[in-house]
């Protein structure tokens, strides 16, 4: 059995952060661990608060994690606070944990912002460096290649700076803005595109968890970053492709149409 560690938010709605981590990598069958940096109050229509783990007890998290059941892969995803982010860099450097995914969550799909300023420069300048590869959307892309995207040649160039500025390769997701479910990656300077098939459903709560959680997954079943990718957007569309409709708002997909079947291998 491969594990994958999850180091993110909980979502009391269940359809992003922790809970949709933990259930896609279950689906895709790999033993799931997590570490929480912060309990959010939200559901499909927002997020009410947000409180935050102490980086004592997130570090306390990380260490009973990495000292018994070690990752072959780990996903990072909602973190608010700088310190936070510090205590994240520290224990995977102290730990020299390996296939590091990170999902740069700023802001909820439904608007909710979900990271401070000067959390944003340490997610720069200590946490990408020690990524395999980082998942932006499109505005997240863009603040981190400080350029506006308005096409997939966009996407490109930025996903290029991102990679050359802070040393991870870059999947730049279109689904959110640019109206396509198109998706580029850039790996050592290699260009690689992912044409996805839209899906014609408005639940896409938690998709940037769910796509960063099924990469790690297959990352630590031993596939390559590409297709590990390819894996992780198969799965995604299948999810999507229920049509599960709860909420009153942008609702979560069904991570769990598959348990056990094609995505488990
Ligand atoms: N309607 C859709 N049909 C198919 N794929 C989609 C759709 N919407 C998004 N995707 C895909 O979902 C993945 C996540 O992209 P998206 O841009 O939605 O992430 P995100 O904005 O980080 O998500 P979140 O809102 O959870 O933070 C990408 O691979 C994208 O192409
Ligand atoms: C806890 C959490 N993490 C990430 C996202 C982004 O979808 C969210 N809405 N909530």
């Amino acid at each position: 059995m491969f594990t994958a560690c999850t180091i993110a938010g909980s979502d009391s709605s269940g359809g992003a952060g922790i809970q949709a981590d933990i259930k896609t990598m279950t689906t895709n069958g790999v033993f799931a661990t997590s570490a929480i940096t912060a309990l959010t109050a939200q559901n499909t229509t927002g997020v009410t608060d947000i409180f935050n783990a102490t980086p004592e007890f997130l570090g306390h998290e990380l260490d009973a994690i990495f000292t018994d059941i070690f990752p072959d892969a780990v996903k990072i995803g909602m973190v608010s606070k700088q310190e936070l982010i510090e205590t994240i860099a520290n224990k995977l450097k102290q730990y020299s944990a390996k296939n590091i995914v990170v999902d740069p969550v700023m802001v909820a799909t439904s608007g909710a912002r979900l990271i401070d300023e000067q959390a944003i420069d340490a997610l720069k300048t200590k946490l990408l460096p020690l990524a395999l590869v980082c998942t932006p959307n499109i505005p997240e892309a863009e603040l981190l290649a400080n350029m506006s995207i308005q096409n997939e040649t966009d996407m490109e160039k930025a996903a290029t700076i991102i990679e050359s500025t802070y040393g991870c390769a870059c999947l730049c997701k279109g689904g959110h803005q640019i109206n396509d479910a198109n998706d580029v990656l850039v790996e050592k300077g290699q260009v690689h595109w992912f044409y996805g098939k839209r899906i014609d459903n408005p639940n896409t709560h938690g998709t940037g968890c769910t796509l960063s959680s099924a990469i790690a997954s297959n990352l630590a079943k031993g596939y390559d970053l590409e297709t590990s990718v390819q894996r992780a957007k198969d799965y995604l569309s299948k999810a999507l492709a229920a049509m599960l409709d709860l909420g009153k708002g942008q609702g979560p997909m069904n991570h769990m149409f598959d348990l056990q079947g094609e995505f488990a291998q």
